[in-house]
């Protein structure tokens, strides 16, 4: 098993992704992620030669996989992803940061960012330094 979403082996208690809100409140959280993300120059000279298209897709497979949704990432590694960008851990606190704001402005409590800030932490060490 290579892909990044966990296993549903078993009926728990609603997944984050369910607990914010579904694909709807997801979209929304996406839109608000993606603006403060290429507000921030920190981050954004990064996605400087991105298309649109893809820059959308990064967002989307980023919260995805914090909330735990239903979508699959089905392309390249994290390592490959960000083959090249060299990327530092002020970057990541960056992104990380945007994701934390996006979803609190959007009303998911302090335990469901901490769960998906520790979520997207563990993605850390594959997507730094490539
Ligand atoms: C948990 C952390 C992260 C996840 C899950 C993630 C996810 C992804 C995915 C799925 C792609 C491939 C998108 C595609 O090819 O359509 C990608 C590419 C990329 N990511 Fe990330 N990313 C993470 C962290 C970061 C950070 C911290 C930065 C920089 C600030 C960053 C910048 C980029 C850039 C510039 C690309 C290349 C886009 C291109 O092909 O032009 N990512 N990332």
């Amino acid at each position: 098993m290579t892909n990044v979403s966990e296993g549903n082996g078993e009926q728990k208690a609603p997944s984050l992704y369910e607990q914010v809100g579904g694909e709807s409140a997801v979209r929304e959280i996406v839109d608000d992620f993606y603006n403060r993300v290429l507000a921030d120059d920190t981050v954004n000279q990064f996605f400087a030669h991105t298309d649109m298209e893809k820059q959308r897709s990064h967002q989307t497979a980023f919260i995805s996989f914090a909330l735990g949704g239903p979508k699959e990432y089905t392309g390249r590694s994290m390592e490959k992803a960000h083959a090249g960008l060299n990327l530092q851990p002020e970057h990541f606190d960056a992104i990380a940061k945007h994701l934390g704001e996006a979803m609190a402005n959007h009303g998911v409590s302090s335990d469901g960012i901490n769960q998906a800030l520790g979520k997207v932490a563990t993605l850390k060490s594959a997507v730094l330094y490539k």
